[in-house]
């Protein structure tokens, strides 16, 4: 069952991932065996397997061994890469830096950004979208989380070691090759601590709004703080968690938002009447549109596609026996596309989850893109905040259309981004 050994349907997995999952799981159920990356996996599909797996009552699913496997030379110590008590110490510090006062804060030095970004960018055709998203999102992280200003080389040379770091995760040939991913991904680490520990001192000497101060300055209930390489590891992490995601969260939304228009003239209505350039923390609620079509554009395209947990003590998941060693996937991507809990899973359609509808409402898991348990993203409503802030100045400024019949090429071999940028043609509304 589950393919050649080591080879599995890893190459399967990686091209169709919905199809592969739909297959898998009518075939084998929830549970199903395999190998994924050379391990010995277990899939699980649907929301009951993954609230077992994330929430983990026997504390028998870790993070840190089966994400390090992906991403552990280049994210190193990151928060999802840590476990149990220490984990749960860590997040204590962290989540003193994503408060609402902090929140506000950092929406407040993220408005300039927004607006002198999104403002410089060139109307026509073949715009594209992912590269403009990606551009402007890390951008921002860097301004809120760092609160430095860097020069064009200096920008470049970090979105490149980002770039490089995450797409070392799923490399095929996972031992340095100059020249292929992996040794990339490692040559990146060293440009990114290098990068922080330069910063380090004076970001504890002068303290401020953003991130990086936030984590010098963050305590615990118990008086305990992070060390120079704790903070400086969070930090390389929590770009990476925070730039891509929402990156493609924005292209999920900008891809759909191009194929029905009569959502895109709705949500620019709605960013209309509110009436103010300058969206505040306290504007956000009112936009239930966006919100609607965030979620949809999430569900449809799960920025973070599979989580992936290693089994630290033999354990059972719905009833079926799971050894310890084994590596266990929980695929958000195709999880949020299952017939069993959506209907009509394949179709656009931001309307279910209005209130009335509220289809997510079918399991607390089916609609899970930031994961859930002990680990569920400490920056959930950064990213909301990030994401609507950039869409509404989009929608206020410009049109955006994509030809008929388009279909995004999603590459799904790292996280999910569409292959030719997502070009549109980009006017002024
Ligand atoms: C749309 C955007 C985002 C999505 C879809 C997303 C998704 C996720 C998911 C699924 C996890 C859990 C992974 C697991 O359980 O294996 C996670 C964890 C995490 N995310 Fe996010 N994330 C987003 C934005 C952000 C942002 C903006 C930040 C930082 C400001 C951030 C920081 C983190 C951190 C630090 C963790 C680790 C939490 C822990 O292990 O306790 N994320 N995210």
């Amino acid at each position: 069952m589950g393919g050649i050994p080591f080879i599995g349907s890893t190459f399967a997995v990686m091209r169709d991932p919905v199809g592969m999952a739909r297959k898998r799981y009518a075939e084998y159920g929830p549970v199903a065996w395999g190998w994924l990356l050379g391990q010995r996996t277990v899939t699980v599909h649907g929301p009951e397997a993954a609230e077992a797996v994330l929430v983990d009552r026997d504390k028998a699913f870790a993070s840190g061994p089966a994400w390090s496997y992906f991403v552990g030379p280049f994210f190193n110590r990151g928060l999802m890469l840590l476990d149990f008590e220490e984990h749960l110490h860590h997040r204590r510090i962290m989540r003193q830096a994503f408060t609402r006062p902090r929140l506000r804060a950092y929406m407040d030095a993220m408005a300039p950004g927004v607006v002198k970004g999104v403002g410089a960018w060139q109307v026509g055709p073949g715009f594209t979208m992912y590269d403009h998203f990606k551009r402007l999102t890390l951008d921002l992280a860097v301004d809120v989380f760092m609160g430095v200003e860097l020069d064009d080389a200096e920008r470049a040379r970090v979105n490149g070691a980002f770039i490089a770091a995450v797409r070392a995760g799923t490399a095929y040939v996972r031992f340095p090759v100059p020249g292929l991913r992996w040794h990339r991904g490692l040559r990146a680490r060293r440009v990114l601590e290098e990068f922080f520990q330069r910063q380090l001192p004076a970001k504890r000497r002068d303290g401020g709004d953003d991130l990086f101060a936030a984590l010098c300055a963050a305590e615990s209930d118990d008086g305990r703080r992070f060390t120079d390489a704790d903070i400086v590891n969070h930090m390389i992490f929590a770009l990476m968690a925070a730039h891509d995601t929402t990156t493609i969260t924005l292209t999920s939304m900008a891809y759909h938002l191009a194929r029905f228009p009569e959502w895109q003239e709705r949500l620019r209505d709605e960013a209309l009447a509110l009436g103010t350039d300058d969206l505040a923390y306290a504007d956000l609620d009112a936009l239930t549109g966006m919100d609607m079509v965030m979620k949809e554009s999430m569900r449809l395209v799960a920025p973070v596609p599979a989580l992936p947990r290693r089994v630290v003590r033999d354990t059972s998941i719905l009833g079926f026996h799971i050894p310890a060693g084994t590596t266990v996937v929980v695929p958000m991507l195709s999880n949020h596309r299952m017939a069993d809990w959506w209907p009509d899973p394949d179709t656009f359609d931001p309307g279910r989850f209005a209130p009335e509808r509220r289809e997510d409402k079918v399991h607390r898991f089916a609609w899970s893109p930031f994961g859930g348990g002990a680990h569920r993203c400490v920056g959930m409503y950064f990213a909301g905040m990030q994401v609507k802030s950039i869409m509404y100045r989009l929608l206020r400024r410009y049109r955006w259309s994509v030809p008929d019949g388009y279909v995004m090429p999603l590459d799904t071999t790292s996280l999910p981004s569409p292959k030719d940028g997502l070009p549109v043609h980009l006017v002024v509304a």
